[in-house]
């Protein structure tokens, strides 16, 4: 039986990452029932590894609550910048949103754009100001940030500790009471949306849903409007959060159904899913294809590993369609793969995973965005995603890269360098507006001078006060080159890179001087250069390890002596010629790093 729309509610939780979400959830959960004390003594919506260490969560989850004979659906929404598009999904499936603000922190840049979204999807927004059992809480002034920053009445946030249990009961019933019901119509043709989708080892792939009109049930013959296939519904139910089967869902639930699907990358996020006898007339609204921002090469260090990688990543794939990945060769660390990924802390992630679950040591190559080369005499436009793949700069007639516009937030004291910072990297001011001593800066950037180290920079800067948030605003022309490093003469190719040409200096010498350190002395000299065509631009040398041959010779014999350092000369020849620079792996990953420049 479908739960009547009247005793529904559908809700997300917005708040900036450890502002709490995550234990708050989990405290709704013991409340109204799903778990056990045992159960809960691990945080349940952030089922992943990665995501417990780090503490963000990466996919959404959704939990059904059951509150004074209501049926509350929490919709947990990944808590980065690069999972944008996945939490506008879940917003769009719910009515309403706890908005979490920790009561120590106050309001953040990210509370920011997702409350702004959440606002957008006309959601009632019930304020909860968390943390209240910490002696930094300040709950009246974090109440007058929500009304002065955000422009909510704040005078009825519930005042809360999801460690403490404190306020849990006035949350759920500030949902019950506020928050809408959905509307829906149970009578017209199917209409769900798809929110989310993972693969599960014995269920194969499951999906996540939201019913808006009508009913799906077990054994229905389905279609995704966007994609264009159909399916057989074999199972239909919701999370508790432990699993359970459910004959239906009807306008305005929230589930699971499952349908011998075999890949995540068959179920986009935001399609519709309709019945294939009674369709409905058109799609839902807001379906958008993500695309990976964020390119890199991933190289085994051990080339025996490469098929172990292979099978790695391609079992990372089945679960997260938003990474993308081919097959790369380069001269330097043979065969490898091209990734794309949604930004760098999706890169990260994958990386860490491939490091940690599948016990692969890796070489990652300088993250790249995707540049648009228009080609002269009318030949067309190419979409560079590698640099190794630039065309000869005779053929190009211009590159566009692209922009992206930032909101950062950040106390007063720290404002100067942040500019600086934004400032070094060709940002371009757009607003700058003051709230309670703290600084509200909006910045348009080239996305590539974001991808390499701009947060940590950020973070750092600020000893981790500022809050960082963004959206690609789209492609401009830029006067860039690719600079290569050079490695006794030879191009290293994963160390290549697109940049400004008014950076291209400092970033050569940057890099030329990491190399220089990391790279260890050889029996003869190194030379490291950065160049753009065949122009250096920046040089370092590394001096010859000078094995000292005459030490043996005890001797005063002067010829003896000669003939044996000339001997060694001939050697160190003979080295240079046949003989390759050995560059530690580390060396790529340090030098790529532009972390203490400035
Ligand atoms: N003192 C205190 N600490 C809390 C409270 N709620 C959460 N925390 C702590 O704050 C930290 C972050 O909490 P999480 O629930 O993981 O934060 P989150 O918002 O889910 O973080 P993301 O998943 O990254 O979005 C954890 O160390 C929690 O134990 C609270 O009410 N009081």
């Amino acid at each position: 039986m479908a739960t009547p729309l009247e005793k529904i509610r559908n809700f997300s939780i917005i708040a900036h990452i450890d502002h709490g979400k995550s234990t708050l959830a989990d405290r709704l959960i013991q409340r109204t029932g799903g778990l056990t004390d045992r159960e809960m003594s691990a945080q349940v919506l952030d089922n992943m590894d990665i995501e417990k260490e780090r503490g963000i969560t990466i996919k959404a989850q959704t939990v059904r609550l059951e509150w004074k004979g209501h049926v509350l659906n929490l919709m947990d929404t990944p808590g980065h910048v690069d999972f944008a598009y996945e939490v506008s999904r879940s917003l769009a499936a719910c009515e309403g949103a706890l908005l979490v603000v920790d009561a120590a922190q106050g309001v953040e840049a990210q509370t920011l754009a997702n409350v702004y979204q959440s606002i957008e999807h006309d959601h009632e927004i019930v304020p909860v100001i968390n943390k209240i059992d910490l002696p930094a809480a300040e709950p009246e002034k974090v109440r007058h940030e929500i009304e002065d920053i955000i422009g909510l009445d704040a005078s009825g946030a519930v005042l809360a500790s999801a460690k403490s249990g404190i306020g849990i009961d006035e949350i759920l019933d500030a949902i019950v009471e506020r928050i809408p019901a959905p509307r829906g119509d149970i009578d017209a043709p199917l209409k769900a949306m798809l929110i989310d989708s993972w693969y599960d080892p014995y269920l194969g792939v499951v999906i996540l849903i939201r019913v808006i009109d009508g009913m799906i049930r077990k054994g229905q013959q389905i279609k995704f409007m966007n994609a264009g296939t159909q399916h057989l519904v074999d199972r239909v139910g919701c999370f508790r959060p432990k699993i359970e089967q459910l004959t239906e869902l009807g306008p305005g639930e929230v589930g699971f159904i499952t349908a011998q699907i075999k890949e995540v990358s068959q179920t986009a996020v935001g399609d519709t899913i309709t019945d294939v006898k009674r369709p409905a007339a058109e799609a839902l609204p807001g379906f958008k294809e993500v695309q990976p921002v964020v390119f890199c090469g991933l190289f085994p260090v051990d080339a025996n590993d490469f098929d172990k990688l292979r099978e790695s990543i391609s079992k990372l794939r089945l679960n997260d369609a938003s990474f993308s990945f081919e097959m790369e060769t380069s001269a330097a660390l043979g065969f490898g793969f091209r990734c794309g990924f949604l930004g760098l802390l999706h890169l990260e992630i994958i990386q860490e995973r491939l490091t940690r679950e599948y016990d692969l040591d890796l070489i990652t190559t300088a993250p790249s965005v995707v540049y648009k080369i228009h080609l002269t005499h009318g030949g067309g436009e190419i979409e560079l995603h590698n640099p190794a793949d630039m065309p000869d700069p005779n053929k190009i007639e211009m590159i566009e890269e692209p922009w992206i516009e930032a909101t950062i937030y950040v106390p007063d004291e720290y404002l100067g360098p942040i500019l600086k910072l934004c400032q070094d990297r060709r940002g371009i001011q757009k607003n700058l507006t003051y709230v309670g001593g703290r600084a509200q800066l909006v910045y348009e950037l080239p996305l590539n001078e974001v991808v390499f180290d701009f947060y940590d920079r950020l973070k750092s800067i600020s000893r981790g006060y500022a809050s960082f948030d963004y959206h690609q605003t789209g492609y401009r022309e830029g006067d860039l080159v690719k600079m290569s490093i050079l490695v006794n003469n030879e191009p290293v190719d994963a160390l290549s890179m697109i940049v400004h040409r008014a950076a291209a200096e400092a970033r050569g010498r940057h890099m030329c001087e990491r190399l220089k350190d990391l790279i260890p002395r050889h029996l003869f000299k190194i030379p490291i250069q950065a160049a753009i065509g065949g122009k250096v631009i920046a040089r370092e040398t590394i001096a010859a390890l000078r094995k000292d041959v005459t030490a043996k010779c005890y001797g005063g014999d002067a010829t003896r002596k000669r003939k044996l350092l000339e001997k060694q000369k001939e050697g160190k020849k003979r080295m240079r010629e046949y003989g390759s620079v050995q560059i530690p792996q580390e060396a790529f990953i340090a030098a790529l790093r532009m972390g203490d420049e400035g």
